[in-house]
């Protein structure tokens, strides 16, 4: 019985599968079980930062040809200190949200996992490799999407990108055919793939992007703002397909966003970045329960000629035959504050709403002084 329940639980690459199930089962009857069941937990992860830090050197520029002469001769610098002891990892099969405000360090990070920056101290292993350093198989293991870059070939129709990308990636030519038919109908791309890229819409272009990342068929797919500049139409279907390849296909997904629509639609676990440093790792849940205590309540009842008074309570507005309160539900509870209410009106109808996520962050990055 303890057995099985420790082993089943996430993906497990059958690649790893006899290797890893052995280890189990041999760690769950040794004596000093806990001790290497750590070690195993961290096996299973397919992600693995620890201790990651990077610092930019950015020249001091002043204004003025006197001192741009003077920094021929000599150039003074600022450290920024992008990622500072960065640790944290990733299952298989998790969609992570990975947020901060602005210059937090959350494209630092992807380029760090994506192998395209090395940081100057801490470890990363993914799915085995160091990205920087295993560069050449630990691509095929990945796609990446940058919002705000392209990796398409600007002149030419999306396609000669798509195949452009197959030889670079040697992809087999029955296995990328069969890829791009299922990209060509999932992010509907049929009308639009013998087009130019710099003839399509933003909307467009980003939908082939996230195919361009998928054609080698990645088991992990870092997306950095994929849905900056979007219409509502275009983000719900770039959001759709990202659940659809992570439930159907097991992709793992990191995203990075400042839409914290995309986040309700698909993260469940958030890593909070500020100034470099990683605040908050937990389910969205756990952030409403520690952040979003607040509720509102529109009240609907029989006339009343009486301005309310709730104890605990904050009246948001008032008429006759309608009352909107904030509760605090730290202070009262959402049941206590009804009762109360019901107690000074003929209650017709009440309904609870919880703080928009939205909210629940901006009050998360006053309390962390971001
Ligand atoms: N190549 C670079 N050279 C110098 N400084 C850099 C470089 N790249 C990033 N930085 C600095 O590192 C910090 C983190 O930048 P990063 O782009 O990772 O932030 P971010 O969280 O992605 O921000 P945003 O939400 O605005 O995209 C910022 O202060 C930025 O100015």
């Amino acid at each position: 019985m303890a057995v099985s329940a420790f082993c089943c639980g996430d993906f497990i690459p059958s690649s790893k599968f006899n290797l890893d199930s052995v280890c189990r089962v041999v760690v769950y009857f040794s004596p000093c079980h806990s001790q290497y069941t750590n070690k195993i937990w961290r096996y299973r992860k397919l992600i693995t930062l620890e201790g990651i830090s990077k610092t930019f050197l950015v020249a001091k520029r002043q204004p003025g040809i006197r001192h741009a002469v003077k920094s021929l001769f000599h150039r003074e610098y600022t450290a920024v200190d992008a990622l500072q002891d960065i640790s944290f990892s990733i299952a298989p099969g998790e969609i992570v949200g990975y947020i901060g405000p602005n210059g937090a360090g959350k494209s630092t990070t992807i380029k760090v996992m994506s192998g395209i920056l090395v940081p100057d101290r801490g470890a990363c292993v993914i799915d085995g490799f160091t990205p920087w350093k295993d560069r050449v198989p630990f691509v095929k293991n990945i796609g990446v999407v940058f919002g705000q870059r392209s990796q398409l070939w600007w002149d030419v129709p999306v396609l000669d990108s798509f195949e452009l990308l197959r030889d670079i990636y040697d992809v087999p030519e029955a296995q990328y055919k069969e890829t791009l038919t299922l990209l060509v109908e999932a992010l509907d791309l049929g009308a639009i793939i013998h087009t130019p890229v710099r003839q399509l819409s933003l909307g467009q272009r980003m939908r082939c992007e996230i195919a361009a990342s998928l054609l080698h068929s990645p088991r992990i797919l870092f997306l950095d703002e994929p849905t900056i500049g979007l219409d509502a139409v275009s983000k719900i279907a770039v959001r759709q397909f990202i659940k659809k390849i992570n439930k159907e296909k097991g992709v793992t997904v990191i995203l990075t966003t400042h839409d914290m629509n995309d986040i309700e639609a698909l993260a469940s676990r958030i890593l909070l970045i500020g100034k470099g440093k990683l605040l908050y790792d937990g389910s969205v849940q756990g952030l409403r329960s520690r952040f979003g205590t607040k509720r509102t309540i529109t009240a609907d009842y029989h006339e009343n000629g009486k301005p309310l008074h709730i104890p605990g309570a904050e009246l948001l507005s008032w008429t006759p035959e309608r009352a909107i309160l904030g509760v605090d539900t730290e202070q009262v509870m959402i049941s206590e504050a009804i009762t109360r209410l019901s107690a000074q009106v003929e209650l017709l109808d009440v309904a609870v709403e919880t703080q928009p996520i939205e909210d629940i962050i901006v009050q998360m990055y006053k309390e962390y002084r971001l």
